[in-house]
């Protein structure tokens, strides 16, 4: 691919297997290029139910349409977890506010109470936050899409570790136990919040394996992958999931596979657009070997900028601690500013 020229692939889920169960070589083909050139992709056939995305959306619109008051009863700040609503142009990318509203979830477990100092993040485990009165249809579609997008995220990182000449179980151990997935349920607006500008989220490279997104019709989301200058603008395709990777697949492949940096500009003025990106992830104690490539892949390598014993890959959920601090200082803050001085 030369630079400027980025399109993004779009794979059909339902032909990955072969009818005896394992992967195509087509489909890991098609794979491995996508991971390693773009780091961003678009599937097609992965197993949502008719009108599930759509009703989802929808509810998602109707969330957001409540009163406010409605919508703080979840408030973010309540929340020792990082989770539930944040409001309009609260959340901070590269420093600027970003011109959207949304509901942060993970999986519902009991909240950690006596843990290591050294491992802080089980802070992040414990309840949701949902409009149990106002609108409760919302909790059951969206865990009900978790569990979809969980296996597409298994089934993905099972193909990525084929594509890399690993086994195919080679990442079930992190992920099978707990894993620490996030969802986001997210509206954008346009001219409203006026330090967000133009931007929806800044520009930013997610920090763990694999992201899965819905997005409506409306668009905005742009893409730089490596060796391109040129933002590429991620086209809505209807019926299709947005896939990138994170920064720790790409430190464990040594820059083999691509964390790809993206951002969304705001709708115009008067338009709403409603997305929902999921972050497949381990378990928040999983510890991430460096991946040993076969030599025509390594060979291909990009390398990274940090330092290759990168203390990313020690532990999952420092890494997402961190990200979940400097998206939400407000947060750290009234919890956990004990956390904020270090
Ligand atoms: O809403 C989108 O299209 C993408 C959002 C995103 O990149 C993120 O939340 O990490
Ligand atoms: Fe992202």
């Amino acid at each position: 691919m030369s630079p400027d020229q980025a399109t993004i692939p779009v794979l059909d889920m339902s032909a990955a297997r072969q009818p005896y169960g394992s992967f195509s070589p087509e489909f890991i083909d098609q794979l491995r290029d996508a991971a390693h050139n773009v780091g961003f992709f678009q599937i097609t056939g992965y197993g949502a139910a008719p009108g599930q995305a759509e009703e989802l959306l929808a509810l998602i619109k109707r969330f957001f349409d409540l009163p406010l008051e409605e919508r703080m009863k979840l408030d973010n700040r309540i929340s020792p977890h990082f989770r539930g609503y944040t409001r309009m142009g609260t959340e901070v990318t590269q420093g600027r506010a970003d011109a959207r509203e949304q509901i942060d979830y993970s999986p519902e477990r009991e909240p950690v109470h006596n843990y290591p100092a050294d491992q802080p993040y089980w802070l992040l485990q414990g309840h949701n936050m949902w409009p149990d009165e106002a609108l409760p249809e919302l909790k059951p579609a969206a865990m009900a899409w978790a569990e979809v997008m969980s296996s597409v995220g298994m089934e993905l990182l099972r193909g990525i570790s084929v594509s890399l000449e690993l086994p195919e179980d080679h990442f079930d151990e992190p992920f099978g136990n707990e894993p620490a997935w996030m969802g986001k349920l997210v509206h954008y607006v346009g001219g409203v919040v006026e330090a967000a500008g133009n931007q929806g989220v800044g520009s930013h490279a997610d920090y763990g394996f694999v992201t899965l997104l819905l997005q409506d019709e409306v668009g905005g989301l742009e893409v730089l992958p490596p060796g391109t200058t040129e933002w590429a603008p991620v086209e809505p395709v209807p019926g299709a999931l947005v896939v990138n990777l994170g920064e720790m697949l790409e430190v464990a492949t040594e820059g083999f596979l691509a964390a790809t940096i993206h951002r969304v500009k705001a709708p115009p003025p008067g338009v709403d657009r409603y997305s929902v990106p999921f972050f497949w992830s381990p378990r928040l104690d999983a510890v991430i070997d460096p991946v040993p490539l076969p030599p025509e892949l390594k060979a291909q390598a990009r390398g990274i900028s940090d330092d290759p014993s990168n203390p990313m890959l020690a532990s999952f959920g420092l890494n997402m601690l961190k990200g979940r601090m400097r998206a939400h200082p407000d947060v750290t803050e009234r919890h956990y500013p004990e956390l904020m001085q270090r």
